[in-house]
């Protein structure tokens, strides 16, 4: 019964799982927060992994283990591996500028959105490590001289595990490596005249990984002694890891037809696919998947934390939060609100706040409010399952998961924003589980990850409403900038 681990550092927390290799069964999993902002020192992800496989009884009897990580974000190091500067994360908008510039410099409009769509697969935005590496080289001189690589955070949590051997022993894999901004989907190689061109100089890159390579070791003193430590660390095998949308389509078990909708930090929809996508609207990213595939995704700024907001300005609990929005009724009275709380990506409006629209007496109620975010949340979401099935994506299934899906009333109303009904897996940590399913077949080869038990689904169906989307489509645009200082 050989054992593997996933890892699944994301934006709010660490996850780590240890699962059978052969049939997925879940033998201990532990958890560590991550630090709040939009630019972390990696530092705090290493710790925050340390004390997850701490809590998940370490890995010393693990045959592979592989990371999931949160995607785009800039890790920059020195030539002696050092990082250079606080790591700018995949929500950090200040490279918005740069994402404009970029297009710009690339003919400005149509034709700039296409070029970047043709060559990388998607247009940029301020989320991808692109644009950061642009507003670096702009704004932090003397750092950016610094810098003699770059990768992206799972990439470096890899190469931590691994001991951090050297720079040439940086590895990724073609998932997160599509959200780079310098790597072409289609190609399969890396574009280093664009990072060139970001950036003003090229730089070392991670070696890109096929979906079951192996990317090294797992180095025996990395995770110290004590109960997080490996005792046969050199012979654990480190898998490629991947971006954490791509982990949770593994993790899911998503398959063509299916449509993964993730309501993490980010909110994110997404599909596997058999060829590249590339929309020079912008509208969806075309990322490259964990087993060879593609990956079309669509990402908002704005999901969980939505609910979060909304539960602190109600001054409830979440679970609390989910009943008053449910003692609502669908459309909670035309009460809307444009989640934007972030700045938004999907829609590009990356400096936009959110907005409550429809406020009467009749709608000042804590469950209209509550039904409003929740509703406010889904809609955008369902802007971008347009976005995803006008390229052509299949939606046979939507399968709704990440910390948000644990909301009663996401899982009801989301059949009446999107029309059709969704598919809820057993709560449980997606991305952790794809890292592990990816481990697992590093550890036990063959032509495809195995296949594991996805668990007992609930399907949620409710007739659609049509008024929530019209409603909020009418709100959408009427958002305010934030205020700058
Ligand atoms: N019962 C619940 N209802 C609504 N939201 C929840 C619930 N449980 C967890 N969450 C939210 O899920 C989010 C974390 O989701 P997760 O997918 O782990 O995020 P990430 O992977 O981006 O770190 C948090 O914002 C948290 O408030
Ligand atoms: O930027 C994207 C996808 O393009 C985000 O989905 C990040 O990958 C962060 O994910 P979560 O922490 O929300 O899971």
């Amino acid at each position: 019964m050989p054992l593997v681990a996933g890892i699944d550092s994301s934006t709010q927390s660490c996850k780590v799982v240890v699962r059978d290799a052969e049939t997925g069964a879940l033998v201990r999993q532990g958890r560590a927060p991550h630090p709040e902002g939009t630019e972390v020192d990696p530092d705090a992800w290493w710790a925050a992994l340390r004390a997850a496989v701490a809590g998940a009884g370490g890995l010393a009897d693990v045959a592979a283990v592989a990371v999931g990580g949160q995607q785009h974000g800039m890790v920059c190091l020195d030539e002696a591996g050092q990082v250079v500067r606080p790591a700018l994360l995949w929500n950090d908008t200040r490279s918005a500028d740069a994402a404009r510039e970029l297009i710009e410099e690339a003919g400005g409009g149509e034709a700039g959105r296409r070029f970047w769509a043709d060559a990388t697969g998607a247009v940029p935005v301020a989320s991808f490590t692109a644009t950061k590496l642009r507003w670096l080289a702009r704004h932090e001189p003397a750092n950016a001289d610094r810098v003699a690589a770059v990768c992206l955070p799972h990439d470096w949590l890899t190469w931590r595990l691994a001991g951090a051997p050297g720079l040439a022993a940086l590895r990724t894999d073609r998932g997160d490596a599509s959200g780079t901004g310098y790597w072409s989907p289609r190609t399969g190689e890396y574009r280093l005249d664009l990072l060139e061109r970001a950036f003003g100089r090229r730089l070392r890159v991670p070696v890109v990984l096929g979906p079951a390579e192996v990317a090294g070791h797992l180095d025996p003193v990395a995770l110290g002694g004590g109960p997080g430590g490996s005792g046969a660390g050199d012979r654990v095998l480190l898998g490629p890891g991947t971006g954490d949308n791509a982990a949770a389509a593994l993790g899911a078990g998503a398959g063509p037809g299916d449509v993964v909708v993730s309501i993490g930090t980010s909110g994110t929809v997404f599909a596997v696919a058999d060829s590249p996508a590339a929309d020079p609207t912008g509208a969806v990213a075309g990322f490259a998947d964990a087993t060879g595939r593609f990956l079309p995704l669509v990402c908002t700024l704005n999901a969980a934390r939505v609910l979060d907001a909304a539960a602190t300005l109600l001054g409830v609990d979440l679970t609390r939060l989910s009943e008053l929005a449910l003692a609502a009724p669908p459309g909670a009275d035309g009460l809307v609100m444009v989640p934007y709380l972030e700045g938004e990506r999907t829609p590009d409006r990356p400096t936009a706040t959110g907005a409550l629209h429809g406020l009467t007496l009749g709608t000042s109620t804590p469950a209209h409010l509550a039904r409003a975010a929740v509703e406010g949340m889904l809609c955008a979401l369902a802007d971008g399952l347009d976005a995803l099935t006008a390229q052509g994506a299949r939606a046979d299934r939507i399968i709704l998961v990440g910390g948000g899906a644990r909301s009663a009333a996401v899982r009801r109303i989301a059949p009446q924003v999107f029309g059709r009904p969704v598919v809820v897996p057993p709560p449980g940590e997606y991305v952790a589980d794809g890292a592990a399913r990816q481990a697992a077949w590093v550890a036990l080869g063959g032509a495809a990850p195995p296949t594991w038990s996805p668990g007992d689904t609930e399907e949620y169906a409710s007739p659609g409403v049509p008024a929530i989307r019209e409603r909020y489509a009418l709100a959408r645009d009427r958002v305010v900038d934030r205020v700058r200082g």
